[in-house]
């Protein structure tokens, strides 16, 4: 079943200038972006920095206004920040980029991971401290440690405080936006099985943003890459590694280290034919504009944004 549904997004920011600051352009951050995820999936958005992807995310939670398109939650239309029920505001949560900027340093864990309990459910102190115990205990942290502050933490162990907080009130969906960039790569891969062992015991769906896809690879079913707000492919993990018809993907996809020493050799040669052919045939992938074409299907599953044929 269709747990999110993304119709035609466009999340577009003005552009003020003058003396009457009047709009004078637009950004379109997102232009026209459509998916579906299935639940209990990770659906990977890829993209290098300013292609559009957290305000993607953004958009679909609430953060953002989305200037048109359609947000499906669930079966029930979210698109507008009116139309979010409590339920949805609920079910929905955001896991942050920065768990040193991200959790407030003033505020002890138990103060952090029950604001949403809080907000939500009706508990009793002591119950509160019952359920934050919990939820520590579920990522892998010390129920002793309620009473401290987020400096008293390492990065992995801050991030782990934001997911705690992100699934106090059991969602449906996280959407995940670089939720292990900040950290070093060796506590990098310890929170991203950790993600996959919580996805699969709360039944958990994400939307997982990042620029990385090496990551992507690990953690995605269904993978999209995005450039300058739109797509230009997507499809299963396997379109994208093993069969990327777009030259952007291919050049992605080339640039991902292999660290067994025996590939170096083949690697280097797919990377310069690559190259080779991004500098030859640059203008049958992207228009005057230099942006990605519509998106034309060429398998059940696969996406590949090629001008139109005929
Ligand atoms: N509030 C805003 N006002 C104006 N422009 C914005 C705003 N937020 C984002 N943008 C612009 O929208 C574009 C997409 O930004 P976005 O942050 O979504 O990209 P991203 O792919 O997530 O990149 P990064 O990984 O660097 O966050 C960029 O050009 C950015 O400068």
């Amino acid at each position: 079943m269709a747990i999110l549904e993304v119709e035609d997004l466009k999340v577009y920011f003005p552009v003020k200038a003058g003396i009457f600051n009047r709009t004078v352009d637009f950004i379109k951050a997102v232009d026209g972006v459509s998916f579906t995820i299935e639940e209990g999936k990770t659906y990977g958005l890829v993209g290098e920095s300013g292609s559009g992807k957290t305000t993607t995310g953004r958009g679909i939670i609430g953060l953002e206004t989305i200037t048109s398109g359609r947000v499906v939650f669930n079966g029930a239309d979210v698109t507008s920040r009116k139309s979010k029920s409590k339920d949805m505001r609920k079910d929905m949560q955001m896991i942050f980029q920065d768990p040193y900027s991200s959790l407030n340093p003033r505020k002890r864990v138990i103060d952090i991971i029950a604001e949403p309990l809080r907000n939500y459910e009706r508990l009793s102190k002591i119950e509160e401290k019952k359920r934050v115990q919990e939820l520590l205990e579920l990522v892998g942290l010390s129920p002793e440690s309620i009473m401290k502050y987020p400096h008293e933490f390492s990065g992995g162990q801050r991030q782990r405080i934001g997911i705690a907080r992100a699934i106090a009130l059991k969602p449906k969906l996280i959407i995940a936006d670089e939720p292990v960039s900040a950290l070093d790569v060796s506590v990098q891969a310890q929170v991203l099985n950790f993600m996959q062992d919580i996805q699969k015991e709360l039944g958990l769906t994400y939307l997982f943003i990042s620029h990385d896809l090496g990551i992507v690879k690990h953690m995605c079913d269904e993978i999209a890459i995005m450039y300058k707000g739109r797509y230009v492919e997507q499809g299963t993990k396997y379109d994208i590694f093993q069969n990327p018809q777009h030259i952007y993907t291919k050049r992605l996809v080339a640039a991902i280290p292999d660290i067994d020493p025996r590939n170096r050799e083949k690697q280097f040669k797919f990377r310069r034919q690559v190259q080779k052919e991004y500098e030859s045939s640059y203008s049958n992938y992207f228009d005057n504009e230099g942006l990605a074409y519509g998106l034309q299907s060429i398998s059940d599953t696969h996406l590949v944004a090629l001008p139109e044929r005929g």
